[in-house]
């Protein structure tokens, strides 16, 4: 992708919402409704939420919080905030239920009118295991999504996946090469692999692709069976932090400006350099539909 195709871009202020999640779930969706319109109050036009944020995070708690995306009372209130916000709104994930009892991990976004534009089911499952560390296997519970994700804003589009699918680089090599100025990852590191490979793979994304990369954490709870590692963050094309927080309730807000995109492309001209007569362009692999759904030819 040359630059040619940011030129439909144009600038918009993001806001991550680092919210508390607790057990209860009409409290998690109602805080989460105030803290949008707080965001949207602040300028922000894009607002993102966490991984999971109207459950807490936890195999055993997905079959109990799951919802069907149809008319459940999380996308309801994703709707109608989004609406009342007058925001594009990237709305965590949640647990999904569908009819044939399927649980997936799943994202929706909704544009300023409230209408569902997007959904995207985290497409790598958070298995791993680390002896006498961290054992969590998301599989147990959960099913895998089939397809990327690239939402249509106004401002331009924006991929995005779902925690674990960060360590996949080819994802959002994807998503660069098909025209997005930013992945956005709402995600729950732990407080292992937190300080180990959170931002690092953030600024490792941004910079492979010259794109904004931008993660989106629940607040840190230390009652909590899961702990969370918080530190939303938000980082330019370049790979500079430009956004970011520690373990707390909070929100943080950064301008997405596809001029620098632009500019770092300009000066590091990566995008006219690939060898693809030597190893091929993952991105030519798939295609994507009018719902922004990519999936392989
Ligand atoms: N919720 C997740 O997918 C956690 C991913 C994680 O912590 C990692 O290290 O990767």
């Amino acid at each position: 992708m040359s630059n040619a195709i940011l030129s439909s871009c144009s600038a918009f202020k993001l806001a991550l919402v680092q919210i508390s999640i607790g057990s209860d779930k009409s409290k998690n969706l109602e805080r989460t409704r105030e803290k949008i319109i707080e965001a949207s109050r602040n300028g922000a036009q894009v607002v993102v939420l966490p991984e999971c944020f109207n459950s807490p995070y936890g195999t055993n708690f997905f079959p109990e919080y799951a919802e069907p995306l149809k008319g459940g009372d999380s996308t309801k209130m994703l709707s109608a905030a989004a609406k009342e916000a007058n925001v594009y709104l990237i709305g965590g994930s949640i647990p999904e239920r569908e009819p044939s009892g399927k649980i997936f991990n799943t994202l929706t976004a909704y544009d300023p009118s409230g209408k569902m534009i997007a959904k995207h089911r985290k497409v790598h499952l958070f298995d791993i295991d680390i002896p006498q560390v961290i054992t969590f296997k998301e599989s147990d519970t959960l099913t895998e999504g089939d397809w990327l994700t690239h939402i249509s804003t106004e401002y331009g589009k924006l991929g995005v996946g779902i925690c674990y699918d960060m360590r996949f680089p080819e994802m959002a090599t994807i998503a660069a090469r098909k025209g997005c100025m930013a992945m956005i990852y709402p995600g729950a590191f732990n407080m292992t692999t937190g300080p180990l490979h959170w931002e690092l793979l953030q600024r490792a994304r941004a910079v492979d692709n010259q794109i904004y990369v931008a993660a989106c954490a629940p607040a840190r709870d230390n009652n909590a069976n899961y702990v969370a590692w918080g530190h939303s963050t938000v980082v330019d094309p370049k790979g500079n932090v430009v956004a970011t927080c520690e373990e707390k309730e909070t929100i943080v807000y950064a301008d997405i400006d596809p001029e620098q995109i632009k500019s770092t492309r300009q000066y590091i001209p990566l995008y006219h350099q690939r060898r693809f007569d030597i190893y091929g362009d993952v991105s030519d692999t798939v295609e994507e539909n009018q719902d922004g759904q990519v999936s392989k030819k």
